[in-house]
């Protein structure tokens, strides 16, 4: 690779155009006789077809070989990473919580490292989201992964991650997010050593951008704020492994050579990261906790409006300065399933045992709100401006309930004192 691989071009779904050798990107036709170079040109489709077209997204790609050069495929063991929800789970009607999951990963990569810990819907449906968390501490090395079955989301905890993918190289830190689009072959090196995170893995429409309304053109998530990579190429010879999700199952083939080897691409399909700083966030400057739905990032529809297959929220640094108010979430319950995690700090509903690296699930109708400390506090609050400060916690929300794994449910480090947090709120009413 002659140039910076870790040069971005900015925008989301932009028409990106992007060549790592000089004259490779075939002009005014996409699949010419014999395009620049001898590359082959081949074209990836994230939407169909005929989908209307704002919602179009597909890259052409210009290749020393076709990705459809590799070995036959065989069954691949990733019994952890599981699709969808199994309705066959008694699902608990109540808040569950996890602790931190622990660093014991180091001799997994991002693949072997991942584990659901609660998913819905169906990925052969296009319906739902698993929410993960993945402990790796092994580099891909020459393994490349290609999920078939979704996007992924992923929110660094603990370390970063330098994402190989077909369309070049992002490096994502903790605070940062990347998407990963469905059918592209990526992996993943982990300069840090043994690193945490979660992932969102959307089996839905695309992550997009929500709409604005009264906010108006500008704030939120900026399109301009998402880096999409430069192309780049990997030129050592030598074989390959790929690994494929494919319908829930996993798969592994040898492969002669890299899948990293396109030299131009072009297109509207493309692999992003975001700095959650550059998020313009919004919030009461009068009075009352406005909804959540101020401090979405990215959302991912569903077929009735306004009801996400998945909304991706986070709460980062803010000023909170509503008069006459109690700031934190009020006791809720809702339609709407939530699955949270905490990147770095503390969330100010809960204060104690939320830890970064943890999780949290609020199903449909599952009562929660802040724990006893929170509550104590804040309603005797002096009410100053006050900053909400390191810290940045994030909710996978969706329309569909959250089933629990069987890991989830047993080897995860399910906090099965959660309730007690709320046990001790008194009845302080004095008529
Ligand atoms: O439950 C939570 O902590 C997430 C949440 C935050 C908020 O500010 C309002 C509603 C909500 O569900
Ligand atoms: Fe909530």
């Amino acid at each position: 690779m002659a140039q910076d691989p870790l040069r971005y071009q900015s925008g989301f779904g932009n028409e990106y155009a992007t060549e790592a050798v000089p004259g490779s990107l075939p002009r005014g036709r996409n699949s010419p006789q014999r395009a620049p170079h001898d590359l082959y040109p081949e074209l990836i489709s994230g939407t169909a077809f005929t989908a209307p077209r704002h919602e179009q997204r597909r890259s052409w790609m210009y290749r020393r070989q076709p990705s459809v050069v590799a070995g036959r495929y065989q069954p691949y063991a990733q019994p952890l990473w599981t699709t969808g929800g199994d309705a066959g789970t008694a699902l608990p009607p109540e808040p569950l919580r996890w602790h931190p999951v622990p660093l014991d990963g180091a001799e997994f990569d991002f693949v072997d490292g991942m584990r659901t810990l609660a998913g819905n819907g169906d990925a052969d449906a296009q319906t739902g989201v698993g929410s993960l968390v993945y402990v790796a501490g092994q580099s891909m090395g020459r393994r490349a992964f290609v999920n078939a079955d979704g996007e992924l989301l992923v929110v660094p905890q603990q370390g970063r991650l330098v994402i190989t993918t077909e369309l070049g190289m992002l490096e994502v830190a903790p605070g940062e997010i990347a998407l990963l689009p469905r059918g592209l072959a990526f992996k993943v090196a982990l300069p840090d050593g043994v690193s945490r995170g979660y992932v969102c893995e959307n089996y839905g429409a695309q992550f997009r951008l929500p709409e604005l309304g009264p906010i108006g053109s500008n704030g939120l998530a900026n399109a301009r704020d998402f880096l999409a990579p430069v192309a780049a190429y990997e030129d050592a010879a030598g074989p390959y492994e790929l690994i494929k999700k494919f319908g829930g199952r996993f798969w592994r083939a040898p492969a002669k050579g890299t899948p990293f080897n396109v030299v131009a691409w072009h297109g509207n399909l493309a692999p992003v990261k975001y700095d959650t700083k550059n998020f313009m966030t919004i919030g009461s400057i009068s009075f009352d906790h406005p909804d959540p739905s101020i401090f979405t990032v990215l959302t991912s529809p569903s077929d009735t409006p306004g009801t996400a297959n998945c909304d991706f929220v986070i709460f980062p640094p803010r000023w909170l300065v509503m008069e006459d108010t109690f700031r934190p979430p009020w006791y809720h319950r809702n339609l709407m399933s939530e699955f949270m995690g905490l990147v770095y700090g503390e969330y100010d509903a809960k204060p104690g045992g939320f830890k970064p690296g943890g999780a949290s699930l609020h199903n449909a109708m599952v009562p929660h709100g802040p724990d006893e400390e929170a509550f104590e506090k804040a309603s005797s609050v002096d009410l100053k401006p006050q900053k909400l400060d390191n810290t940045l916690a994030f909710m996978f929300e969706s329309r569909y309930r959250f089933i629990p794994t069987a890991w989830a449910l047993s080897t995860a480090p399910l906090d099965h004192d959660y309730a007690d947090c709320w046990a001790g709120l008194k009845d302080n009413f004095r008529p």
